[in-house]
């Protein structure tokens, strides 16, 4: 294992599929505003589905947390992303695009939705901050990648702004440190089944970001 410890470890063994999802032309094009209004349509709609499984993972992770101190940050992101990106975001973008709330799920969001049902299910919390770290980790590699001036328009802007931050980077430091933190005390078997939906989860990330480039 890397000498800086799991979640960089994890993170590596990902390569080239890692890059892969934080540099996306999908993602890029969000972040330069170029991302059009049928795509953005096509992926709100998708990740508005997306979100409502990350949700319900959020709160297994405040369940499952081993410690009082990691419950805390789980819950307070769980409140933002019930208060913040679903009752706000999601609803003004969707309406700006003519996009609906309740989308027939696409094979790759229904694996998504699939991966982290799985992992809540057998309330095996290092598996589910694995997931949570991917998804979380990944967004902040785009994000950041985000050049000033934003994009002017508030479907691309505050979706970069949502992932990018202070705070987000916070939540995402947390999610890692967790990860390392657990990671120490784990034999070479629960290592590898660690990896295993660690790197599931950065397929599906990419795999995500294709579906929302594919043509209608
Ligand atoms: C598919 C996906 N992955 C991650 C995130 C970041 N919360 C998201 N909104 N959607």
């Amino acid at each position: 294992m890397s000498e800086r410890g799991f979640s960089e470890w994890l993170r590596q063994q990902c390569e080239p599929e890692w890059t892969a999802v934080v540099t996306h032309p999908f993602a890029m094009a969000i972040t330069t505003g170029s991302a059009g209004d049928e795509e953005m349509r096509r992926y709100l709609e998708q990740d508005f589905q997306f979100v409502d499984s990350f949700t319900a993972l959020l709160g297994a992770a405040v369940a499952r947390a081993d410690t009082f101190e990691a419950r805390v940050p789980y819950g307070k992101f769980l409140g933002q992303v019930a208060t913040t990106e679903e009752k706000t975001y999601f609803h003004r973008a969707l309406a700006e695009l003519g996009g609906r709330t309740d989308a027939e799920p696409e094979p790759v969001t229904a694996a998504f939705k699939q991966l982290m049902a799985e992992v809540r299910v057998a309330q095996d919390y290092v598996l589910i901050v694995a997931v949570l770290c991917v998804a979380e980790w990944c967004y902040l590699g785009w994000a950041s990648r985000a050049e000033e001036p934003l994009p002017e328009s508030f479907v691309h802007r505050e979706w970069i702004e949502l992932h990018e931050g202070a705070e987000f980077r916070a939540w995402v430091a947390f999610l890692r440190g967790e990860l390392d933190r657990l990671g120490a005390g784990l034999d070479e078997e629960r290592r590898e089944e660690v990896l295993q939906v660690f790197r599931l989860a950065v397929e599906l990330e990419r795999d995500f970001f294709d579906m929302a480039r594919a043509p209608a």
